[in-house]
C-alpha cells in the first residue's frame, strides 16, 4: 500500500480494444506516475492519448489488467474514487445555456460539495480565472477562450489531487492560455498532481517536467523531460517529438 500510495496513477497490464479491426489496441501497457508530477502525455493524432485518458478515469473499462489513482481501483463500483480525480475534457462538458456560476453549482453538487462549499469554490474560482463579471450571463455566448476556463473550472470544483486535462488550451488566445498554465502551475505547487494531454508542445515544454510518448498504443519513450531531451540530442520537446515518432502523417 504504502508503494502504491506514491503513485497518483498506477497501470499494470493493461490490455484494451475497441473492436478487433478498429481504433487503438493497448496489449499490457505499464504506466506509473508518481504523486505531484505535472506529466504529459504525448503522441500523434490517433496514438491513444484519449482512450488512456478515458481508461484512466474510469469511462470505458480496460479488457484486462489494472488501474489505481492514488492505491483506489478505477472501477464503477468503487465511488471512493470518483473524489480523487478532477477530468477536462477536450469536448466541451457543461451546459451551455446556464451560466458559469450554474453549472458550477450543478457539477459541485453531483461532486458532492455542499452548497456551502460550492459557493465558496465558485467564487474563488471564477475570481482566479477572469470569469466574475459574466458569472451570471449564458455560457454559450462566450468566446472559446471563456468557456475553456468554465470547462477548467467545473474540473477543479472539488479541489480533486490529481487533475485530467485533455487538450486544455485548443483554439484558445494567448492571454487564455498564459492565464491557464499558469492556473495549471499553481494548483501543481498546491499538490495536484497534473496529467496533461496537448499537441501544444511549446505550452507542453513550459508546463510538463515528466512525459511519455505514445504511438500506436505502446509507450516508445518515458522519463524526465529534460533527460530525454539530453538523451535524444533534441533541444525541444517538439524536436524530441519528431525524432521519436517520425514525420510522417498519421492520419
Ligand atoms: N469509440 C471508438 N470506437 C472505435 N475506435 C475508436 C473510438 N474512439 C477512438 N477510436 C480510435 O482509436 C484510435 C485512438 O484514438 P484516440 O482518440 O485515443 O487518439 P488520440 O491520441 O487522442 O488522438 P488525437 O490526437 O487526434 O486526439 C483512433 O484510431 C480512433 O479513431
Amino acid at each position: 500500500m504504502a508503494i502504491t500510495d506514491s503513485l497518483a496513477v498506477d497501470i499494470q497490464n493493461l490490455s484494451f480494444s475497441y473492436a478487433e479491426d478498429a481504433g487503438v489496441h493497448y496489449t499490457g501497457l505499464n504506466l506509473q506516475i508518481p504523486k505531484g508530477e505535472r506529466f504529459g502525455l504525448f503522441g500523434p493524432n490517433g496514438a491513444g492519448k484519449t482512450t488512456l485518458m478515458s481508461l484512466m478515469t474510469g469511462l470505458i473499462n480496460a479488457d484486462s489488467g489494472s488501474i489505481k489513482l492514488l492505491g483506489e481501483p478505477v472501477d464503477k463500483k468503487n465511488k471512493a474514487v470518483n473524489k480523487l480525480f478532477g477530468f477536462v475534457p477536450q469536448d466541451f462538458s457543461f451546459y451551455q445555456e446556464l451560466s458559469p456560476a450554474e453549472n458550477l453549482e450543478f457539477f459541485g453538487a453531483w461532486a458532492g460539495l455542499t452548497k456551502k462549499q460550492t459557493n465558496h469554490r465558485t467564487t474563488e474560482l471564477l475570481e482566479v480565472l477572469g470569469l466574475q463579471d459574466v458569472r451570471n450571463q449564458q455560457v454559450q455566448k462566450f468566446s472559446g477562450g471563456m468557456k475553456r476556463r468554465v470547462n477548467l473550472a467545473i474540473g477543479v470544483i472539488h479541489n480533486p489531487a490529481i487533475l485530467f486535462l485533455d487538450e486544455p488550451t485548443v483554439g484558445v488566445d494567448v492571454q487564455t492560455r498564459h492565464a491557464i498554465i499558469g492556473y495549471l502551475h499553481q494548483l501543481n505547487e498546491q499538490g495536484t498532481t497534473l496529467v496533461y494531454t496537448s499537441h501544444q508542445l511549446s505550452e507542453a515544454e513550459d508546463l510538463c517536467n515528466d512525459v511519455a510518448m505514445i504511438d500506436d498504443g505502446k509507450i516508445i519513450a518515458q522519463g524526465g523531460l529534460n533527460s530525454l531531451m539530453e538523451k535524444y540530442k533534441e533541444p525541444t520537446l517538439e524536436g524530441l517529438f519528431l525524432k521519436l515518432t517520425g514525420k510522417q502523417y498519421r492520419d
